[in-house]
Formats: C-alpha cells, structure tokens, sequence
C-alpha cells in the first residue's frame, strides 16, 4: 500500500485556476520514469459488484463480516477490514446494522472501503492525504450526480447505522461522504478488471498531474495495478508535467464536454483553442456549397454557438451542426459489424466530414479491425485487396497520429506493427506470384523492419507484464521471421537441378 513519489526532477505547486499540478525542475528526456505507484484502493467501476479480494465479480459475501462482496473461489479477504467489520455487525450494539441495506445498495462498500483506511492505524495517514484531493464539491451540489449518491449510497449508508460505529462516525455527515465520493469520480484511473472490462483505481501521487490533450507524459498501468507515469517527448525544465484524461480521438466537444462534466474545467489547451486542431481537422466538416463549386471549403466552429466555411464564409448554428452529426451517428450504429456497409458509409460520409473527423476514424478503425479478425481467421490465404486495405488505413492513422500524439505513443506502435505484418504478408503473396522479384521483396521487407522497430522504440517504455509491453515480445518474434526471409533472399538456395 505505500505510495511511491515522483523523481526528483518533478515537484508539486499549486495555482488558483488549477489547483495542485506536477511541474518538472530539471530537464528530463523522452521516455525517463517519472513515477511508479501502488494503488491506494482499488474499487469496481458504478454498478458493478466485484470480489473485494480479487475483483472478479462477484456472487456471494464473506461468511464471517456478511458483508464484503467475494467471488465463489474467495473465501477470505483484508483480515483487517473482516474483523473490524465483523466486529461491528455481529456487535448487539442499539440501534442494529441494517446488513440488508448494505447489500441491496451494494455500492455502499465502495465508501466503507474508504473508511476502513481511517480505521486502520496503518492507512490512517494516506486516508487525510486523500481527503486533500479535488471533490469539486461546490460545483457538483444538487446536481444529477450528486443526488445518485445521495440515493444509491450515500443515505442506504447512513440509514444502515454502520457509520455510527466507526471511528470516523462525527465525520460521517452527507457531505463529507459526498466529498469521498467526489474525489473518486474526479481523481481516479480507470483500470482493467481481470475479465477486461474496467474499475477504477486512485493513486495519491499520479492524482496530482494536471490534464492537456496533448500530453508530454503518458501512463500505463502493469498486472499488479502499479501506475507508471513517463515523458513522452523531451521536458524542458519548469514545464507543466501533463497526462491526457481523456481519449486522444475524440473531437474537441467530446474531450470538452467529458472534462467539463466529469472533471469540471474547460480545457483551454493548445489543440482544444484551435479549431482546426492543430489541422488535424478531427471536428471539421465539408463545406459543400464550395464542393458544388469544386472548391475546398471547411467548416469550422468559431465561436460555441457558430461554425463557418474557411472559404465562402458560409456560417451554420451549433444547433444545425449537432443534428448532422445525431443523424450520421446513428447511420454509423446501424452499419456496425457490416464491413461492406461501412465502406459505403465511409465513401458517403467523406463528403460531408473531413477524412480526419473523429467519426470517419472511429469507421476506419472498426473497419481496421475486422479486416484484422477477417485476416487471422482466414483458412485460404486472404485477398490482396484485404492487405492493401489495412494497410492504408494504419498509413492514415499513423498521419494523423503524428499530430495528435506527436510523441512516444502507444496508438501509434499498434498501428506500425499492425501495418508491418499486413505489408510483410502482402510483399510475399506478391513475390509469390510472381509480381515482384527478390530483390524487391528483400527491399519491402526491409521497410517493414524499419516499421517494426519503430513500433518496439514507441512501447519500450511499457511496463513488460502489460498487452503492450507483451506485444514487444510479438515484435521481437516477428522481427526474427523477418529477418531470417531477408537473409534468405541475400543467399539464395542454389536452383535444383532434375536431372
Ligand atoms: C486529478 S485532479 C488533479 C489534482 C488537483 N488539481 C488537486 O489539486 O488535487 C483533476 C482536477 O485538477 C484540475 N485540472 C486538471 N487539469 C486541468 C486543466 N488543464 N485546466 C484546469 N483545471 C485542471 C481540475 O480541477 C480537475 O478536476
């Protein structure tokens, strides 16, 4: 449970807009760890009931606290929390705990979770570190938000008596539960679950980095749920230290909106001020009376309540570019898991959106993806055209990536080893059909090592025991078939003579 710090080379401030943040106070190179920390708690994510002791779901409760949620191969958990548990519900102390409560609004053990860090000397102290942690509390009173965990956790928690009982019980007032309860959905990471799916995990250090879409550090997270934060580019000293809270390829309302309503600022970075996004253009639209005039035309949003064509001028309410996209969204759903039909999609869809409108990548990406399924699963050797396909798909996000990720980034190693193996197979189907010579094949190959190993260079900073950090295993063995065609093609078998 101890909590590892920052190198030295970074320190914590404190600002009026931000709060605390991570700055650096020494240069610090790309790919440089910048912090490894054990999770201060781990807690399923809303509405999911994970074992207490493994979080895999979970199907009954401990026989001896009656309350801790356990899976069906966990009969035991934290012997601390058990017995302080135990302790309270088996007391014949008035008025009695409502155990049934507990369970029906089973979320309640996540804050109980909170409060046994009090309880126990040990974790007293991280748990006063994170009380000091952003809730945002003002800003989310008698919101939606607010009121769910007042329902589903907050009174079911109170009302079940169990408060009382504890240490922490003249504390244990609504708000300063709703104070816990914010400072999870403000600071904590989501992590994978061992079925895959998510939870989330609070680390008292790494909750201190501030956020910007175009981050200069990037965070992993290993099989032990440590948190390892590093440099993505180089830092130069007395820089802010940033990580990026939400997804890289969503467009600029999305990333506003998700951080406005869970993180409760307005991001004003670099690429969230320009609407062009660093002319990745990921939000822009087509203008089509200049298509109609074969000219080229983006629509762009100015101002919140206005867009407007670069070229003709052409503006368009917010309220008019929203019903667009509704409306493509929903085409895009009913497309799913159809690749011919969302390949028609994609071709109708590029005249109205940028071909690097966050839409039209999530259609490639989908599409990339079953091309990966549709390759891997063939029993014949798959068709050029499916090679060539994913091919220029990865071609075209490791372009865009470049400017959205311009660093060390684990998006783009994907899509380079993705695009090696599927240039890799096509090169040699060529070759075996008698397109290409060997010459040419060793130098396609070549090019497809150097693929490979700018994948490996962008995930060396992986944590090994992470699906990243073991894709440099695959590389690795890939790198080895590759190599050994190449030499084969430098030294070529003598021809066989029949005779
Ligand atoms: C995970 S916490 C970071 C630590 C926090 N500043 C503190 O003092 O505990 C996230 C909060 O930090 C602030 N924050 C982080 N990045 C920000 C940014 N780019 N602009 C404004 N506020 C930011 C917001 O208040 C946000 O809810």
């Amino acid at each position: 449970m101890m909590a590892d710090q920052f190198v030295d080379k970074c320190t914590v401030c404190k600002s009026e807009s931000l709060g605390r943040y991570v700055k650096s106070v020494a240069a610090i190179e790309a790919g440089e760890t910048l912090l490894l920390e054990k999770p201060l708690l781990i807690l399923p994510a809303s509405g999911d009931k994970r074992c207490t002791n493994c979080f895999r779901f979970a199907q009954q409760y401990c026989g001896k606290c009656l309350i801790s949620p356990l899976c069906l191969e966990c009969e035991r958990h934290s012997d601390f929390d058990c017995k302080t548990l135990s302790d309270v519900v088996s007391s014949k102390q008035q008025p009695e705990i409502q155990v049934e409560l507990l369970k029906k609004y089973f979320a309640t053990y996540n804050i109980l979770k909170c409060l046994l860090l009090y309880e126990n000397p040990e974790t007293r102290d991280y748990f006063e570190k994170m009380l000091q942690m952003e809730s945002h509390l003002d800003k989310r009173r008698n919101t939606a938000v607010w009121k769910d965990h007042n329902r589903a956790v907050i009174q079911p928690l109170i009302k079940s008596n169990i408060v009382k009982r504890l240490q922490l019980a003249t504390r244990c007032n609504e708000e300063f539960l709703q104070h816990i309860c914010g400072i999870w959905d403000v600071n904590s990471y989501e992590i994978r679950a061992p079925d895959s799916e998510g939870m989330r995990a609070l680390y008292l250090n790494a909750s201190m980095l501030a956020h910007n879409c175009i981050p200069n550090a990037n965070q992993a997270i290993d099989d032990q749920y440590r948190i390892k934060i590093y440099a993505n580019r180089d830092i130069d000293k007395d820089e802010m230290v940033t990580i990026s809270y939400t997804n890289v390829l969503m467009g600029t309302d999305d990333r506003r909106n998700f951080l406005r309503e869970g993180k409760y600022f307005h991001c004003v970075c670099a690429r969230c001020e320009d609407p062009t996004e660093l002319e990745s253009h990921m939000s822009t639209l087509i203008c089509n009376k200049c298509a109609t005039n074969k000219q080229e035309g983006y629509i762009l949003k100015i101002d919140p309540k206005t867009w407007k064509c670069s070229n003709c001028q052409h503006c368009l309410k917010t309220e008019q570019i929203e019903n667009i996209l509704e409306k493509v969204k929903e085409e895009v759903f009913h497309a799913q898991d159809d690749i011919r039909h969302l390949e028609y999609l994609l071709t109708k869809l590029t005249t109205l959106l940028h071909k690097n409108h966050y839409i039209i990548v999530d259609v490639k990406q989908n599409i990339a993806n079953m091309l990966r399924t549709i390759i891997r699963n063939s029993l014949q050797r798959p068709g050029r055209q499916l090679y060539e396909r994913k091919i220029r798909l990865c071609q075209e996000l490791v372009v865009l990536l470049h400017i959205i990720q311009p660093g060390i980034s684990r998006l783009k190693a994907i899509a380079l080893y993705e695009m090696a193996i599927a240039s890799a197979e096509l090169y040699r189907l060529r070759f075996g059909e008698d397109e290409i010579s060997a010459q040419e094949l060793q130098e396609y190959l070549r090019k497809c090592e150097a693929m490979y190993r700018e994948s490996m260079r962008l995930l060396l900073y992986e944590p090994p025991e992470t699906p990243e950090g073991q894709l440099v295993k695959s590389i690795i063995s890939e790198l080895r078939d590759l190599r050994s065609d190449i030499q084969i093609l430098d030294n070529p078998l003598p021809e066989h003579d029949d005779e």
